[in-house]
């Protein structure tokens, strides 16, 4: 991966926006500027703020955050679709470190020759039509692990190839062992070379419990971006718990994050009482 240390895990946070996925759960505007000012204080490297073309409010929230967040990166999700790029690209226009992550569907259901040509076509189109509006770009091959493998390699090739500086490969229903995504993402180091110029992150969910293994295995395995929430916030039973992996990440000799230690009980505090006042 590129940058000074090879050790440091970038901690990217996404309660804001995968964590609103989970049943019950919905952030206004104001709890996100105060959640998201909170994560920049702990030092989370990237903060992922919403779903601009899918949610009006997330524009408003995204917008403000990329106003006042400057330590952050002020991460937007779009899909691969020309138009949400789009919007993703306008509501962080104002952050000083500012990155739009794409996700394409990388499991095919018809595998014919003609539809993984024309997902490759679409990662190459969208990936270089992000790079225009904004350096920092990632790349999500979503559901890659029930996805074909060759034709993950040649997704990530894509995705690398076209500008991506961050690849991350979900486990989008959580259905890896943490034997299966390690093995994942060796397969991937080794097949993929373009891959070592970019950050390899992973995404885990917890349909299994396995999270945060998942996500700590794959450090072993060249991963140096995991994708968390506070409380494991997120789709069906959520994410892996950022609280707990970094607290994982800190008892390892090998591997560091810059998230601040002392703040992670507040952290999960703000949030457990933005989910009380939920009407
Ligand atoms: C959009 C992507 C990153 C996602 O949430 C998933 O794969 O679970």
């Amino acid at each position: 991966m590129p940058g000074e240390d090879g050790n440091k895990v970038i901690i990217f946070d996404t309660t804001l926006r995968d964590g609103e996925l989970m049943p019950g759960v919905q952030i206004n505007v104001e709890q996100k500027l105060e959640l998201a000012q909170f994560l920049e204080f702990m030092k989370v490297d990237v903060i992922e703020v919403g779903y601009p073309a899918a949610k009006e409010k997330d524009f408003a929230a995204l917008f403000q955050v990329a106003q006042l967040v400057k330590d952050s990166i002020v991460c937007a999700l779009a899909s691969d679709k020309l138009e949400e790029i789009m919007v993703a690209a306008q509501a962080i226009k104002p952050a000083a470190q500012g990155r739009i992550h794409l996700y394409t569907s990388v499991n095919l259901k018809e595998r014919s020759i003609h539809s993984q040509a024309e997902t490759l076509a679409r990662i190459k189109e969208s990936v270089t039509t992000a790079k225009n509006y904004c350096a920092d770009v990632e790349w999500s091959a979503f559901d890659a692990t029930r996805c074909e493998p060759d034709f993950l390699c040649q997704a990530v090739e894509t995705a690398c190839a076209s500008g991506a500086t961050t690849i991350s490969i979900p486990d989008s229903l959580g259905t890896a062992s943490p034997e299966s995504f390690a093995q994942l993402i060796q397969m991937l180091q080794q097949r993929v070379r373009e891959i070592d110029c970019t950050t390899l992150s992973v995404h885990c969910h917890d349909d299994l419990g396995l999270a945060v293994e998942n996500s700590i295995t794959a450090l072993h395995s060249g991963a140096r971006q995991i994708e968390c929430s506070i409380n494991g916030l997120g789709a069906r039973k959520g994410n892996a718990d950022l609280v707990t992996v970094v607290r994982e990440i800190a008892r390892m000799p090998d591997y560091y994050t810059n998230v601040n230690l002392n703040q992670l009980d507040s952290a999960s505090e703000l949030v457990k009482q933005i989910i009380e006042k939920i009407p």
